[in-house]
């Protein structure tokens, strides 16, 4: 199977580069041959690469920034990502798409299901809901994976921006009123993998639409923040004291979810897909960025 995946050196796509191992073909797709804000280059680049199923993975991620450049978050994250679907839908493959968590107020006193109202509370949230709008809006057969609290070897996330800290700082004030699920993105690789998968396999038998897709289990950034120096300190990297503090004390130009947390369990009726447990995931990714790091010293 050729998986076709947009961008280049973000977590997702170089977790698919690794986990599609010798079985799948993984061609990622960035600036500037695919570009999301310049919808012409997108089509042709697509057709070259002749997928099977399309991934679209890329966005504009920097929700703190997106605040202030509403017009590139929506061009990407929006219309960007409608164009993908619509090339996916014109060359009769399946589409992926990844969205996310924001997209809610986190005002639910439970974990979120599909068919919850969505109200987001940033530009990040809104683009990326626009986005879902258009993704099905060109195509019916899309299916879109919300996933949340990405974190990887890979790239910049909450993770590796702790161990950097921990690096100069004995002390940390992390927010613990927010809570959601942690999810690796080499565990959003297998899931995907397994989708796509199934929709070049068996298309009449998949469901389409939007599925929940986190790791297991939840907690607040300050738990996910005590793990990772947890594990940290199990493979003799940085550590440091975690102090939970209030959303409000820790003042952000993005306002966030206080409850972020997705109920992922239409996923494994419709696919038999379920992430593992966020804790064991983190403990793998912060001992293996701990290995990598003193194997570069
Ligand atoms: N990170 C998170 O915590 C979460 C992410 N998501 C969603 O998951 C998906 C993957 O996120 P993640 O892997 O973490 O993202 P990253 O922030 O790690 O990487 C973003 C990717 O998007 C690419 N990109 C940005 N702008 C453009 C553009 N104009 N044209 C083409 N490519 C572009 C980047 O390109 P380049 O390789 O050139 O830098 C990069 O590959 C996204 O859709 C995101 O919204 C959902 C929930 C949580
Ligand atoms: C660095 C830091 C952050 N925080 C808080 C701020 C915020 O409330 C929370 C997470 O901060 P970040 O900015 O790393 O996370 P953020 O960029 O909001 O992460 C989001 O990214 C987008 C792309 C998504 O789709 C979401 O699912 C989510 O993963 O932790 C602290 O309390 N202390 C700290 O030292
Ligand atoms: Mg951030």
């Amino acid at each position: 199977m050729r998986i076709v995946v947009t961008g280049q050196a973000g977590q997702v796509v170089t977790s698919l580069l690794e986990r599609a191992g010798g079985e799948h073909e993984v061609i990622a797709l960035g600036r500037p041959t695919l570009d999301l804000a310049d919808l012409a280059s997108i089509e042709p680049a697509l057709r070259a690469a002749r997928p099977d199923v399309v991934v679209s993975a890329a966005a504009y991620t920097a929700v703190d920034k997106a605040e202030s450049e509403r017009e590139a978050a929506f061009a990407i994250n929006g219309a960007g990502a409608g164009e993908v679907a619509r090339v996916a839908h014109e060359l009769l493959v399946p589409v992926i798409h990844i969205s996310t968590d924001y997209v809610f107020d986190g005002t639910k006193p439970a974990p979120y299901v599909e068919s919850d109202p969505v109200a987001p509370l940033g530009v990040y949230g809104e683009s990326k809901l626009a986005g879902e709008q258009a993704v099905l809006a060109a195509h019916p057969g899309a299916v879109i994976l919300r996933t949340a609290w990405v974190y990887s070897p890979f790239g910049a996330n909450f993770v590796k921006t702790m161990l950097r800290l921990a690096e100069s700082r004995d002390e940390l004030g992390v927010v613990g009123d927010q809570i959601g699920n942690p999810t690796s993105a080499l565990d959003i690789a297998d899931a995907v993998i397994a989708v796509a998968e199934a929709l070049v396999a068996h298309p009449s038998e998949t469901t389409r639409g939007v599925f929940h897709m986190t790791g297991s289990g939840e907690g607040s950034w300050a738990d996910l923040a005590k793990a990772v120096f947890e594990a940290s300190a199990a493979a003799g990297g940085p550590s440091a004291k975690v102090n939970a503090i209030g959303t409000k004390d820790y003042p952000t130009p993005a306002a966030r979810p206080a409850n972020s947390r997705l109920e992922c369990g239409a996923l494994e009726r419709a696919y038999g897909v379920r992430l593992p447990d966020w804790r064991q995931s983190v403990a793998q990714v912060v001992a293996r960025l701990i290995k990598e790091k003193e194997q570069a010293a």
